[in-house]
């Protein structure tokens, strides 16, 4: 049965998803920054499922904790899921937040992610199987409904993703990004809202258990809570629509 790694599995979205990865049989490893709640969580796992639970105690942040974690995914038992899901976002304002807190979200949700997934991919890619699911959000489609680069960070993680499976896909490559809207999470506290406020609150495994039914389904890009997928369709039409007009040597006529 293949391996699964999941960052942010600690809590939230991530310790579903590590619940749900080893109920299939998954051997997992479990990467967070708190200890004590990944032990007791490998060990329930182990327990209730049999399985193998490695845990590695890691601030996604710190360059030098990234690298302890590629070196696993480099030299340990191959891993053939990697669920990039450890992210966050910041309590203040775009104008008021430190530079210090802006330099560290972008470690966490683009750097870390982009960093683990090199030190997957190039394995599985030679293996001719394996799986990318990269935690993104609606609000990278979004944008406009929060403050500062939060949204930014998660459409890097739908580009990137799209990226990563136009290049890998033909070597088996499975990549999915998966788009949550507003799940029942600590991330609103840490970020300083109040989730009575949130309207349209999922919860947690029914999320979870949604981007499962498409990985089964091998979807590229998985947005749980959108009714209708014709619109996702349309959406992506329109933007490959523009791909072979983006080729001209001249300006176009309005600018000229
Ligand atoms: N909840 C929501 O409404 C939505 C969430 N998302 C995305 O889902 C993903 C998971 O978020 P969610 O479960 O809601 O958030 P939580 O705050 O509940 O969980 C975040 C997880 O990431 C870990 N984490 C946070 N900071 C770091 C760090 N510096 N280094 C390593 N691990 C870290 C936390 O563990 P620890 O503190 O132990 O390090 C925890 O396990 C994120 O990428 C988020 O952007 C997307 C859309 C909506
Ligand atoms: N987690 C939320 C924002 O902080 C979201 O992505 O909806």
């Amino acid at each position: 049965m293949p391996n699964a790694l999941v960052t942010g599995a600690s809590g939230g979205i991530g310790a579903f998803y590590a619940d749900r990865l080893a109920a299939r049989g998954h051997d997992l490893v479990l990467v967070a920054r708190s200890t004590d709640k990944l032990e007791a969580l490998a060990r329930d796992l182990r327990a209730r499922y049999g399985i193998q639970a490695e845990m590695i105690t890691a601030d996604l942040t710190d360059p030098a904790q990234v690298v302890r974690v590629v070196d696993r995914i480099r030299s340990g038992t191959p891993i053939d899921i990697l669920i990039n899901n450890a992210g966050a976002n910041v309590a203040s304002s775009f104008a008021k937040v430190a530079d210090a807190e802006l330099e560290a979200l972008i470690r966490l949700n683009v750097t870390a992610p982009t960093l683990l997934t090199r030190a997957a991919i190039a394995g599985m890619a030679s293996r001719g199987t394996g799986a990318i699911v990269n935690i993104g959000s609606v609000i990278g489609l979004a944008t406009e409904l929060t403050s500062g680069i939060y949204g930014a960070t998660k459409a890097y993680m739908l580009t990137f993703s799209q990226s990563l499976a136009h290049e890998f896909g033909p070597a088996g490559v499975y990549v999915q990004a998966v788009l949550p809207g507003a799940t029942r999470t600590d991330i609103w506290r840490h970020s300083g809202r109040n989730i009575d406020e949130i309207d349209g609150l999922m919860e947690v495994d029914d999320l979870v258990d949604a981007a499962l039914a498409g990985f089964d389904r091998r979807e590229a890009v998985t947005i749980p809570p959108l009714p209708d997928v014709r619109q996702w369709e349309a959406f992506e039409a329109a933007r490959l629509a523009m791909r072979p007009n983006f080729a001209n040597g001249k300006p176009a006529g309005r600018y000229v």
